[in-house]
């Protein structure tokens, strides 16, 4: 098939994936599809399987059974190492930050990991020169470039989160997996990491997938939402399909994320 052909199908394809923990179905048949340049939310009650699902896509995890494509390639077989050279890039938690180290020694770590071979005494003063250059856009990126030379530890915790997804986007992903990038933030670190994924998607035409149980921000976010209810999909469209869908009002009542879906709704 030509490139061009294969271009004009979904991005992402996760069809039929099953994952069972002893008689528990975590994940249960469960299909979506994700589109080229959106950024899609992936959202569910409190122990839904949101996080045993971004495991296997990220391939962290094996499914018992279904599959995952990105652009028509079968990545199933494949584990994380192979999924990211594929373009499909999970951002890791704060703990992949290393915290003595400066942020620009950070993300110039990241971007050297993307291209081992000659070590740095052999490596051509042109190509050290090409890495520092891209360390700086990506630093310029991520809103840290003012805090370059500080030790990444020393960030504050929205700070570290940004870090976490420089060092992501320095393995040059199509498609950037994200956990809970809100996850233990203030209102104002909150609305730097929207403006963040935003400004990936409008100037880098990156793809996104997020799990986030911060409602506001999906809502303002997401071009599309996936819901998933006991490792099932129970629905994938707009905001405004997903606020007007039965069972999706029916999954959040009763649940301790009801409060905020349902202002959000
Ligand atoms: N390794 C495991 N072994 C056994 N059961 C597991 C394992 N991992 C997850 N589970 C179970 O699978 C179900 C889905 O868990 P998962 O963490 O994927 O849900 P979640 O939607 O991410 O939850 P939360 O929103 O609370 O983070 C839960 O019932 C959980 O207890």
């Amino acid at each position: 098939m030509s490139a061009a052909l294969q271009n004009t199908g979904p991005m992402l394809q996760v069809e039929r994936l099953c994952k069972r923990f002893g008689a528990l179905a975590a994940t249960d048949e469960a299909s979506f599809a994700l589109h080229r340049g959106e950024i899609h939310a992936l959202i569910g009650p409190n122990g839904a399987g949101k996080t045993t699902l971004i495991h296997q896509l990220s391939g962290a995890l094996r499914p018992d059974s279904g599959r995952v494509l990105l652009d028509g390639q079968d990545l199933t077989p494949l584990g994380m190492a192979g999924r990211v050279a594929a373009g499909l890039v999970r951002s890791f938690q704060i703990t992949s930050i290393f915290k003595r180290l400066s942020v620009r020694d950070n993300i110039a770590l990241g971007l050297q990991a993307r291209r081992p071979g000659l070590p740095n005494l052999w490596r051509r003063a042109s190509a050290e020169r090409a890495l520092q250059e891209q360390a700086e856009a990506l630093l310029e990126l991520c809103g840290l470039a003012a805090r370059a030379d500080e030790l990444a530890g020393s960030l504050a915790h929205g700070e570290q989160r940004q870090l976490e997804v420089g060092l992501a986007l320095a393995a040059q992903p199509r498609l950037l997996l994200l956990d809970e990038p809100m996850a233990g933030m203030g209102p104002d670190e909150s609305e730097r990491m929207v403006l963040l994924l935003q400004r990936l998607r409008a100037e880098q035409g990156l793809t996104l997938l997020l799990v986030e149980h911060d409602m506001d921000a999906v809502f303002r976010l997401a071009d599309r939402i996936s819901t998933l209810v006991f490792g099932r999909i129970i629905a994938s469209g707009t905001p405004q399909e997903i606020r007007e869908h039965p069972e999706v009002r029916r999954a959040y009542l009763g649940d301790e994320a009801s409060d905020e879906m349902e202002a959000a709704l």
